[in-house]
């Protein structure tokens, strides 16, 4: 399972320019929230294989979890036994986040249950959730019998859904449900009928146009895997045959996000010029998913796109892209991307027919065109469509742009980093991404190249128990940064000169051990040839022995690509002694930071009472003192400020003061204001 990203106000994105390699995709949610009500109401025990962990499929899970469904996690795989289409639980209040795939089904299903068996279950999500619609669907389930009290807003969420048990429902006449707002109100009805279908063929009719029909082909796909072979007549009639059941297929696999491989497409017709192309694993043109399609419109304005049953591989085609004009109805989710791409193309594009878009998780129309204009698009938006005019070169602004809470905007906007200005993005609420694809923007990190000097850096340098490593790691995490702790280079090396039974002296042997140091940084813990020497790195003796080979310029040497290598999107915290003077001389905020001697005493003292380790404090200050001087008056890379180091003396400021001081010297140096 992944892990969700760490909620941070913004993640800066710096210019990028090209992209290859591999994406691994989560699972689809349409999919996964799908078979999650199926394998619910389902008799048995269903392995669900490559489910998304997700928000979206947390809030369906703690929902069938209260609703009395076992589920057991084993190893990756999860074992969801049903109900058998009985409620064992009664009374129930629901929070379903801001999940329109838990919502609609959840409320057929429990409106269906609760009619036939009694009982009271309350439906509610987050302030968005209760603007998103969901009358039509209310309006179907009524006349069948269904008792839906509004409990806010009439016609939209939060609900409350009862009956007593006996209750019979009227399903003998055609049910009716309007198809032209959204789709996943005849999705809900198809996925929760069948419980009533006992005896009788339930019929479901679509009035108005049916919009975002392979959503619905989704739905009819997964109902046949569950034993439900639903006949349809075109797109307006439905019939669930008497006596249908859910029979669980045992295991099921859910397919990668279809919509969530378009921001890959993307990003390979816009950066995969040349060499390796950006391949997607997970979902391929074989396909259940609508959104399948995006492949087709992406190929139109000029991505080469290859691909088999699980695979695709984008390279880029016709470069500028080219503009295009397209009804996207049948490919609502990921059009957005189109939107993106439009930056890119050699006209105006337009999507037509996106009219759903303004009931999503945002008005993503209004949505998308204020964002694009603070790139330095020039968009006009209408009531069922958006054009797209990309930025001539010198109009591209670095640009903060919101995110609305909408995981879509946050990947779709994330595309703009490519701009040719070599201007960076910045992201707002970047854990939005959380809904459908939580480990998105290590995704796009692991294919996305950027020029090294266009990746920021910030420096910190200073003496011994300062506080560096602690207020860089801070400052890493709080921008979403990589960290490199180059102490721990030569500590490292320091280990493997004794290990090796090197003689530290001797200036080419160290400096041949260095260049060869297999070294590892995982999750906070460091491994050394294999070995886990995360504690052994931090004791005295390392330390004494890696100011003693640092002196050596070959040894110096033997690391600095090793060093230059950790400058990788979307940023760099590099703490040390020559960060700012020697390694990375260009880096955009250079710390300097000092504490009083005994303050730094006092602090090694306390942080190594900490580990159990006894010590004396007199003992330490001469340590520390004697090794600021080694390192301040060797030849090489001596220890001192740069030229342009702001100093921080931090003998009187917390760690959080100081970590706040530098976030603040740190925003004032970005381009995006406010
Ligand atoms: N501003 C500060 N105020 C108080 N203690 C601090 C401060 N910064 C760091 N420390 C503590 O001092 C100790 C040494 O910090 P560390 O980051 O290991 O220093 P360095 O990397 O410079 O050797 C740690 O226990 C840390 O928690
Ligand atoms: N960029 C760097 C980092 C560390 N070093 C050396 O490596 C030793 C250990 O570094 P460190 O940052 O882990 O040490 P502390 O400041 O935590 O004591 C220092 O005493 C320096 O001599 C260096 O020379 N250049």
């Amino acid at each position: 399972m992944t892990a969700l990203p760490t909620h941070r106000p913004f993640l800066d994105l710096p210019p990028l320019t090209g992209a290859s390699g591999t994406v691994r995709l989560p699972g689809s949610k349409s999919i996964s929230n799908r078979v999650l009500l199926l394998a619910g109401l389902a008799a048995g025990t269903t392995a669900v294989h490559d489910l998304l962990d997700s928000d979206d499929t947390r809030v369906m899970l703690d929902a069938l979890r209260a609703l009395g469904c076992t589920l057991r996690d084993d190893g990756g795989v999860l074992h969801v036994t049903g109900l058998g289409g009985r409620l064992h639980v009664h009374e129930a209040d629901l929070f379903l986040g801001n999940a329109g795939t838990a919502m609609r089904p959840l409320t057929a299903a429990l409106a269906v249950l609760a009619a036939t068996q009694g009982g009271s279950f309350t439906l509610a999500g987050v302030p968005r959730m209760h603007e998103r619609p969901i009358g039509d669907l209310v309006d179907a389930l009524r006349p069948l019998g269904c008792q839906v009290e509004d409990l806010g807003t009439p016609g939209y969420p939060p609900l409350r859904l009862h009956g007593t048990a006996g209750g019979t429902l009227a399903v003998d006449e055609p049910i009716r449900v309007r198809g032209d707002v959204s789709s996943q109100f005849l999705t809900a009805l198809l996925l929760a009928l069948p419980l009533v279908a006992g005896t009788r063929d339930v019929v479901i009719t679509v009035d108005g146009e049916l919009i975002s029909r392979p959503y619905v082909e989704i739905t009819l796909n997964l109902l046949a895997r569950f034993g439900i072979e639903v006949e349809r007549q075109g797109w307006s009639r439905f019939t669930i045959p008497a006596g249908s059941r859910y029979l669980t297929p045992g295991h099921i696999h859910v397919e990668g996000d279809a919509s969530s491989a378009s921001y890959f497409v993307a990003l390979g017709a816009i950066a995969a010029d040349g060499g390796a192309p950006v391949r997607i694993e997970g979902v391929g043109l074989d396909s259940i998913q609508g959104d399948i399609r995006f492949v087709e419109a992406a190929q139109a304005m000029g991505a080469q796109v290859r691909g088999g049953p699980g695979w695709l591989s984008v390279h880029r085609g016709l470069w500028p892209l080219k503009a295009i004009t397209l009804d996207c109805n049948h490919i609502p989710d990921a059009a957005m991307t189109l939107a993106a791409m439009a930056l890119y193309a050699d006209g105006t594009t337009r999507l037509t027919n996106i009219a759903s878009w303004r009931v999503k998780e945002t008005d993503r129309i209004a949505a998308m065109a204020a964002e694009l204009r603070r790139v330095g698009a020039v968009v006009e938006e209408g009531a069922d469509f958006i054009a797209v005019t990309p930025p001539a070169r010198d109009a591209w602004r670095a640009a903060a742009v919101r995110t609305y809470d909408d995981h879509r905007m946050a990947m779709c906007l994330s595309l703009a980093a490519f701009n040719p200005a070599r201007v960076p993005v910045r992201i707002l609420e970047p854990h939005c991404v959380a809904k459908t694809f939580p480990g998105y923007f290590d995704a796009l990190f692991g294919v996305a190249r950027a020029r090294p000097e266009d990746v920021p850096v910030i420096t910190v340098d200073g003496p011994t128990a300062s506080g560096k490593g602690t207020l860089a790691a801070e400052v890493a995490q709080a921008l979403g940064y990589h960290l490199l702790d180059s102490g721990a280079l030569y500590r490292a090396t320091g280990l493997a000169v004794m290990d090796d039974g090197v003689d530290p002296a001797d200036e080419t042997a160290v400096a041949r051990v260095a260049g060869l140091l297999d070294l590892r940084f995982d999750g906070g813990r460091c491994w050394l040839r294999g070995q886990d020497v995360t504690d052994a790195l931090r004791s005295e003796q390392a330390g004494m022995m890696a100011s003693r080979v640092s002196a050596l310029p070959a040894v110096r040497e033997a690391l600095h690509g090793l060093q230059l290598a950790f400058r990788r999107a979307p940023g760099l915290v590099a703490d040390g002694r020559d960060m700012g003077t020697v390694v990375f001389p260009d880096a955009e905020l250079k710390v300097y930071l000092t504490a009083s001697a005994a303050q730094r005493a006092e602090r090694r003292h306390k942080q190594l009472i900490s580990k159990g380790i006894s010590s004396n404090i007199q003992a330490l200050r001469a340590d520390l003192e004697a090794r600021d001087l080694r390192d301040s008056s060797r030849t090489v890379a001596p220890l001192k400020p740069a030229e342009d180091a702001l100093q921080l003396d931090n003998s009187v400021l917390t760690i959080d003061e100081s970590v706040k001081r530098v976030l603040g010297w740190w925003s004032e140096r970005r381009p995006f204001g406010g």
